[in-house]
């Protein structure tokens, strides 16, 4: 029993290790260009619908759109959700459907999501679950705001530590901190009641880096652009439809959205300004059941 416990702690201790490692890219361009997706809600049988969508299908047709777009991308980044039933399957699937796309691809857990089977399925040549990344004159923090059991979501003191740490060891870069819940709420109380509990202290307390310029997440399924006056100057507050449904914005109780599956571009510059869009699969293709009522 003690040998056993010896030997998890020690397996836990080495993947908390590989986590905090930094992976690096050397770019030549100026600008670090990024696609984010979030919330495929991927299911192990690919033929599985949320709330009518197939989402196997609805990311399959954001991965479809991404690449007809030529986007010259440096890095995808998944912000959580990528599995609804928590299956290893849902996954390698996930895995699979970014493989064309040919961009290393760095993803963080949601509420949806295991992260140790997450951890242990995500396996490709260039799939990281590592939670620094430094590229050109940037660096993202992939961070870890999930609660076990829990849909809202909490930034942990851990993950304090590592912004703390990150910042430290490399000032001279702008950051981008990405994370799967809102830390700021979206005026859905249904959904607000899943925020990042701690969400005014967190952007209070990163506001005071004068190196982090802005914050990314999903979760909210909707988009959102909006920014926050910190003492040095305004962080840029983005939110990412999912790659599936849609929620309503400013609806008091739980209603979808007719607008389709989305996905974010990004061109972090070298000033530290971010330029970005949402865009949307284009035609009619994917319609929820309208008369819901969660899942
Ligand atoms: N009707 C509902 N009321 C409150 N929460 C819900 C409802 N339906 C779903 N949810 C949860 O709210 C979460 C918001 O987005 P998620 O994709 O994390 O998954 C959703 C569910 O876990
Ligand atoms: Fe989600």
């Amino acid at each position: 029993m003690v040998a056993n416990n010896g030997w998890f702690a020690s397996l836990k201790n080495w993947v908390f290790n590989v986590l905090k490692e930094a992976v690096s890219y050397s770019i030549a361009d100026e600008s670090v260009r990024i696609v984010q997706v979030t919330d495929p809600h991927l299911f192990a049988d690919p033929e599985a619908q949320l709330l009518g969508v197939n989402t196997s299908k609805s990311l399959a047709a954001v991965l479809n759109t991404i690449r007809a777009v030529n986007y010259p991308a440096h890095l995808m980044l998944a912000t959580g959700d990528l599995s609804q039933d928590y299956s290893p399957e849902s996954y390698r699937h996930f895995v699979t459907a970014v493989a064309p796309l040919n961009l290393p691809c760095h993803y963080l857990p949601g509420n949806h999501d295991d992260p140790r089977i997450m951890f242990l399925h995500m396996q490709g040549e260039r799939v990281f679950g590592q939670q620094r990344v430094l590229i050109g004159k940037w660096q993202i923090l992939m961070l870890d705001s999930t609660v076990r059991g829990k849909p809202g979501g909490h930034m942990g003191e851990s993950q304090f530590e590592l912004i703390e740490q990150a910042v430290a060891a490399h000032p001279e870069h702008h950051t981008l901190l990405v994370m799967h819940h809102n830390p700021i709420l979206v005026n859905c109380a249904w959904l607000d009641q899943h925020c990042m509990d701690n969400g005014t202290e967190f952007l209070r307390r990163v506001a005071q880096y004068p190196q982090i310029k802005a914050l990314l997440w999903g979760h909210v399924h909707q988009q959102l652009d909006t920014h926050y006056d910190g003492p040095h100057g305004m962080l840029q507050l983005m939110a990412t439809p999912s790659t599936c449904i849609q929620f309503k914005p400013q609806s008091p109780y739980f209603a979808l959205d007719v607008l389709q599956p989305g996905y974010r571009l990004l061109e972090l510059k070298a000033d530290g300004s971010i330029s970005t869009n949402v865009y949307r699969v284009p035609g009619n293709l994917f319609s929820p059941d309208k008369d819901s009522s969660g899942y």
